[in-house]
């Protein structure tokens, strides 16, 4: 897979994907006792190709940061950058189109469109854009994630991996800045889940994707680069190269 991979030179400054720079985020009402602060000051940066799990006990900001990250929801206060571009203050219109060119997303619920076929449903945000698949990639995408023979299938004849494989098929095919997963294999049996994350790492390390997943699985955490552990809206820890120990180790230490 590795034909996609961007080249690389010694000399090629390290950029970034994906930033938070000093983002606030609450929720709520204008007195104190009322406001909930979902994000407290979170700088944090993602490199291109890297595959971060962003984890933490329950409240503790991560689907909030996501969204943010993804311009989904707006900032209190801080900025957030997709690349080069800063999100924080675009229009309406203008994060809907930054979303369908240069984000995908891959859910808990796959998300697909029940009457489009797997084809239609991975064509489906290149036919928003207005774009056409790059055809050597779809070849490759299909091969890579076994659906060449799933192609005219609608989704409820579909087991629920070959579902999410669309998912990450219609995801990768748009060539993202990003891809989010939020609890990708949370509806997926063991043995699915882990070729999921199976194909999310080898997207990473092969294509040079970039993404990040939200999960409170440290299995599933494992299989990251990095994972970046949330308490009570602010950034607490940091793993690099995790295993499924050390991340059950971290979480523990919160006392979550
Ligand atoms: N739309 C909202 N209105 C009010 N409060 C919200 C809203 N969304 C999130 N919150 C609050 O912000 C905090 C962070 O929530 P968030 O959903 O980001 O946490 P999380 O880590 O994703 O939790 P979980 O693991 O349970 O999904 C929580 O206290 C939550 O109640």
């Amino acid at each position: 897979m590795t034909v996609h991979r961007a080249p690389s030179t010694p000399t090629q400054t390290i950029s970034t994907a994906v930033a938070a720079q000093a983002v606030t985020k609450t929720f709520g009402g204008s007195d104190d006792a009322t406001r909930v602060t979902a994000l407290d000051n979170v700088t944090v940066a993602f490199r291109p190709g890297e595959f971060t799990a962003i984890m933490g006990p329950s409240g503790s900001g991560k689907s909030t940061l996501m969204h943010c990250l993804a311009g989904l929801d707006t900032v209190d206060s801080g900025r957030v950058a997709i690349g080069s571009t800063i999100i924080t203050g675009m229009s309406d219109r203008d994060l809907t189109l930054l979303r369908r060119r240069r984000i995908g997303f891959i859910f808990q619920s796959f998300n697909l469109v029940p009457t489009l076929n797997a084809r239609d449903n991975m064509l489906l945000p290149l036919d928003l854009a207005g774009t056409s698949a790059d055809d050597d990639l779809f070849a490759h995408i299909i091969d890579t994630l076994g659906l060449a023979d799933r192609l005219a299938h609608t989704p409820h004849e579909l087991s629920g991996g070959q579902q999410q494989r669309v998912a990450i098929a219609r995801a990768l095919l748009t060539r993202p800045a990003v891809i989010f997963a939020d609890e990708p294999t949370g509806a997926l049996d063991s043995t699915t889940g882990t070729e999921v994350l199976e194909l999310l790492s080898r997207s990473a390390r092969e294509m040079g994707q970039t993404i990040i997943m939200v999960t409170h699985d440290p299995h599933a955490a494992s299989y990251a680069d990095r994972v970046v552990v949330l308490k009570d809206g602010a950034i607490v820890d940091q793993l690099q190269n995790p295993t499924a120990q050390t991340v059950l180790s971290a979480l523990a230490g919160l006392g979550a």
